[in-house]
Order: C-alpha cells, then structure tokens, then sequence
C-alpha cells in the first residue's frame, strides 16, 4: 500500500466546496502545526543548549571551586598596568601572590616605597577572618597596591597577567599555613601549596621573559631533626605535619622547573614570624587575645615537661631578608618555555637565631599587656608540632647581608601596639 503524505494525512474527504473549505482549514492548520513543531524543535534545542552551558559551567565550579572570577575587563586591565608600572632605576615589576596575607602586605610595601611596580594576588580565603585581609588591603590600595581577587590555581587568570605585564620577579608568598589545621584540612594544603603552587610555576615558565621566584619555604622542613641550629643542608625527609611535607614537595618542585625551564628560584625557610598585622592563628597573636579578655591559654609542653622553643622572627627582619632574595636573584635563563642554560637555584634559613620557650614569650606578652595570663600546660598533642626550632643563617648572612636585628622583647611590644590599636582597646594610632 503506497504511503500517504503527510498532506494527505491530513486530508479527510469531504465532498465539494465543503471539500475545498475543509482543506484550507486544513492546510491552515498544518501551517500552524508545522510552525509550532518549529518552534518546539527550536524550544528543544534552545534547552538542550541551556543544559550543556548549565552542566560545563557545574563542571566548572566543581572543578574549580577556589578560583574566582573577579578579574578581567578593560578597568581591571588598567589597574593593572598602572600598579605594575615602576618608579626606580632599574627597578623591579613584581608579582606578589599572597598579598593581602601578612608577609605579603609588608613585602609589598616596601617594594612599593622603594619604587618598584607590584600587582597583588590574593583569593582571601577564610581560614581566618577575611576582614583583617581585607583591611590589610586597604592599606596596600591606599599605596597604589592593586590586589588581584583570585587564586593561583587559575591558570588563566595568570595566563592574563602575564600577557599585560613583564614580571620581572614572583614574589610567590600564597600558601595554605598553619602546622596544626593540616589534620583538620588536608587538602587546602594540596590545593594551595602543591596544585597551586605548580599551576604558578607552569605560567612562569611559559612567560617570556621568564620572571626570577622567591617564594615561601618553612621552618617546618626540619621535622624531627634534633642537631641545631638546623642548617640548610641539614636532612629534610622526616616531615611532622603535611603542611612540612608540602612544603617539603615545593622546595622539590621548584628544583625541577629549575632543572628542566631554567627558572630562577630562591626559596626562603621562615622561621615562625610574627609582628603586626599577623596571622591570628599563630600562637603569639591567639594568646595575646585571650590574656585581654581574660579567657585561659593552652600551652603545650615536650616530653618530661619541656618547654617548647622557637626561633621567632620578627616580620620587618624577613622583609629585609626578601628585599635581599629578589635584589640578588639571577634572572631566569629559559625562554618560550625551553631552558637556554643552568639558572640559579638558592635556599635560605630566615630565622632569628635565638630561640625563646613558648612560656617565656608568653612572659614577654603578660608584661605588654600587663595583664596576667591563665595558663593551662598540657603534653604537646600529635599534632605536627616540633619540639624546638633554631636556624643558622649564615648562608644568608653571607650572600644576602641578612641581619636580623628584633628581639621577641621588642617586637612582641610593637605587636601589642598595633593590637591594641586594631583591635580598639586604645586611640594609638599605628602607622606602617
Ligand atoms: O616556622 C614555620 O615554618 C611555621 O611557623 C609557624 O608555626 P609554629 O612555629 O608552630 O607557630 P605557632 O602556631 O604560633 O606556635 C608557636 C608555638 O606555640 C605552641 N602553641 C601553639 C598553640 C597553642 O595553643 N599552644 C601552644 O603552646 C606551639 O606548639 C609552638 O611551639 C606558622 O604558624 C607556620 O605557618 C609556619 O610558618
């Protein structure tokens, strides 16, 4: 049996002009349907492509739930431009990752009021109140300092910066810190100083030129090694905590892009720095808010009740020691994302060279506040604390100039100050 039309299906027969009037209405209606399966094909369609953008844009978010996108634009590329510009004799353009953190605000300064072109990156994230980053920000943007809201996993966003200025330095200072919330947060340690940390290195390597990197190493490295003052040739394969062990893989990460693109590296081994406007998870800066409100501070203590010790460093001295990195940084050798020749490869103890027992500086915090503190001593917990920290710093000393010259005394007092003064308890203005 031949198959009817589509036409034809529609067509009932109805004798004579009834005939004729059924088939234009008919037809009238076939038009109207066939416009209608148009439209709900197009409906189809337009849904189908709704649901692939929803899907990659989900796909997008899950993937990279840290990274922001707060960056681009013809405005933002100006900002950019303009804080990148340098206002020295051969001076520096420097990219600080981490700026809004509290080496990063410091170091930036002083590139700044030396003359040096900066642009900031920071993803503020919340592992302690972003409020004091954002007012560390603040200060930065009343210097001219443009901060970059994003993370340094986003490799386009670097991509982008990149493309609008000739770094000729990284000062690389965006970590995921803390030694004891690794247990509580293992993977913010991955994310920030591993995948980030690559992610950045990646984009350094493809930049041309290729920028120089000094970047944030740790104390932490040490571990469980017991001769001191540790050195930088000292072992550095028995981490205490992951966040040691990431930082750890970075000083073996940088060596590989080192190795393999000729990027310049200089890694720098912090040594517990402390000072205004610092990190409110560290322990000087915890105690010294409870000691004022009157709530009780946990210390922790060694083995047979030993105290613990570290080698605290006062924040205007490891700037010193930063300045010093990028003023002495070779440039790197590679270009177009290929080695030309052997770059340098540096690591440095910043450290203060005198270690202080918690108790004691907890002593130290009781006087500048002149406030007594309600102590609770218990056995150091399985944490990933180390006992004891001490840095030799002779390397630095020789080929950096690097001098400490604070005491925790002295600096412990210009901490209170600037705490009082943020905090309200007094009209002391303090001024960076
Ligand atoms: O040099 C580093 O590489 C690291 O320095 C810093 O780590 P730490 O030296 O551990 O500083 P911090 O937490 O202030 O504890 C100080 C002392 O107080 C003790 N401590 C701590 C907390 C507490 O409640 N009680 C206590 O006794 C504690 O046991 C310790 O003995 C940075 O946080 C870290 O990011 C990294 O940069």
């Amino acid at each position: 049996m031949p198959s009817l039309s589509e036409e034809e299906l529609f067509l009932t027969s109805k004798p004579g002009k009834s005939k004729d009037k059924s088939h234009t209405m008919h037809r009238h209606f076939h038009r109207c349907f066939a416009s209608t399966s148009t439209m709900f094909l197009w409906a189809l369609f337009l849904v189908a492509l709704t649901a692939s953008y929803l899907s990659f844009q989900s796909f997008v978010d899950n993937s990279s739930k840290y990274l922001s996108t707060a960056w681009g634009g013809i405005q933002w590329e100006k900002q950019v431009r303009a804080s990148a510009q340098i206002h020295r004799t051969n001076g520096f353009s420097v990219l600080v990752t981490g700026a809004a953190g509290f080496v990063g605000t410091h170091v930036s300064l002083a590139l700044k009021k030396r003359g040096d072109g900066i642009v900031g990156l920071d993803n503020f994230n919340n592992y302690y109140d972003p409020t004091l980053k954002k007012a560390r920000k603040s200060i930065l943007n009343s210097h001219n300092i443009f901060i970059v809201e994003g993370d340094i996993n986003d490799a386009r966003m670097l991509a982008k910066l990149f493309d609008i200025v000739a770094f000729t330095h990284v000062m690389h200072l965006a970590a995921q810190a803390g030694v004891r919330y690794a247990m509580k947060n293992p993977n913010s340690y991955v994310h920030s100083n591993i995948a980030g940390l690559v992610t950045l290195l990646e984009e350094c390597k493809n930049a041309n030129p290729q920028p120089a990197i000094v970047w944030a190493s740790s104390s932490s490295v040490y571990g469980l090694n017991e001769k001191v003052p540790f050195s930088e040739s000292d072992r550095t394969d028995q981490p205490a905590s992951l966040y040691a062990a990431t930082k750890k893989a970075g000083e073996e990460i940088t060596h590989t892009y080192n190795h393999i693109y000729g990027l310049s590296v200089t890694g720098l081994r912090f040594f517990t720095v402390y000072g205004p406007w610092g990190r409110p998870d560290m322990a000087y800066f915890s105690f010294t808010r409870n000691i004022l409100q009157g709530k009780p501070i946990t210390i922790y203590r060694g083995k047979n009740r030993v105290d613990l010790a570290r080698d605290f460093t006062y924040i205007d001295d490891i700037v010193k020691g930063c300045m010093a990195s990028l003023d002495t940084a070779k440039n790197s050798t590679g270009s177009g994302g290929k080695k030309q020749g052997p770059a340098q490869y540096r690591i440095f103890n910043l450290g203060n060279t005198s270690p202080v027992t918690v108790p004691m500086m907890v002593g130290i915090l009781e006087k500048h506040l002149k406030n007594k503190a309600k102590k609770n001593f218990i056995e150091m917990p399985g944490n990933g604390d180390v006992p004891f920290t001490h840095a030799n710093i002779s390397s630095a000393r020789t080929e950096l100039g690097y001098k400490p010259t604070t005491d925790l005394q002295t600096g412990l007092k210009k901490f209170v100050r600037w705490y009082l003064s943020y905090s309200g308890y007094n009209h002391d203005k303090f001024v960076m």
